[in-house]
């Protein structure tokens, strides 16, 4: 498995309403670069869930991509994905890593605080995210943390860390140069009209940092 880096994408129900629209968008996306997804559907609809959670499965294996789900222990390993998001009220990373073994990716949000990043590491997180760093669109309530903080966390962190929150194109280069490994973004990918041409311009700062 390389290194976790560059454009991560998180799914939206809202901006993709159909199964099909939903693997369209992933796949413009995919192709335009992106190089982590995360199944994001905070639905109660089960069926649709594990129906969609292997319909990207599948399709993000022809990327090479690899495809964490949020919030979702049991969903993570009914579809067969490579792992789980899970943010500081959805379970515990230990009992995550005990159910989906060594070789899953298992990311927490950590919000500003690097002591939680430590906590996460320490219980089996082989990465942490950050933010939000910019008003979100699609998490209106996320509380903001400075850009700043990314730094430190990759002086002080030894996995790859993710920047989240209102990531554009008008702030992007800076998240990338303040020290994410991977900036994860909803609206100003799955938003774009070419979504494949959008995921290469997110991309761009990755290849000059
Ligand atoms: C990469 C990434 N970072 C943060 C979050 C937010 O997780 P959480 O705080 O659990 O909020 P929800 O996404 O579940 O609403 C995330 N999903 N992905
Ligand atoms: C899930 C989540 N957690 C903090 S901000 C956010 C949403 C990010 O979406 P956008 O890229 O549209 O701001
Ligand atoms: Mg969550």
């Amino acid at each position: 498995m390389t290194r976790l880096h560059g454009l991560y994408g998180l799914t939206d129900a809202t901006l993709m309403p159909t199964d099909t629209l939903m693997l369209e968008r992933v796949e413009a996306a995919l192709r335009g670069g992106m190089r982590l997804l995360q199944y994001r559907d905070k639905s109660t609809d089960d069926a649709r869930r594990l129906r969609q959670a292997l319909a990207l499965r599948d399709l993000c294996r022809q990327y090479d991509c690899p495809l964490l789900i949020n919030d979702d222990v049991e969903l993570a390993h009914a579809s067969g994905a490579d792992g789980v998001h899970l943010g500081q009220q959805d379970g515990s990373v230990a009992a995550a890593r005990d159910r989906l073994g060594p070789a899953a990716l298992i990311g927490q949000t950590c919000h500003d605080r690097i002591d939680l990043a430590q906590r996460a590491i320490q219980a089996g997180a082989d990465h942490v995210a950050f933010g939000a760093f910019f008003a979100s669109r699609t998490k209106p309530e996320a509380e903001l943390a400075p850009l700043a903080l990314l730094q430190e966390a990759r002086a002080r962190l030894n996995v790859p860390v993710v920047a989240i929150g209102g990531i554009s194109m008008d702030n992007v280069a800076r998240v990338v140069a303040a020290g994410a490994d991977l900036i994860a973004v909803v609206n100003a990918l799955f938003a774009a009209e070419d979504i494949q041409q959008q995921a290469e311009r997110l991309t761009q700062p990755f290849h000059v940092s």
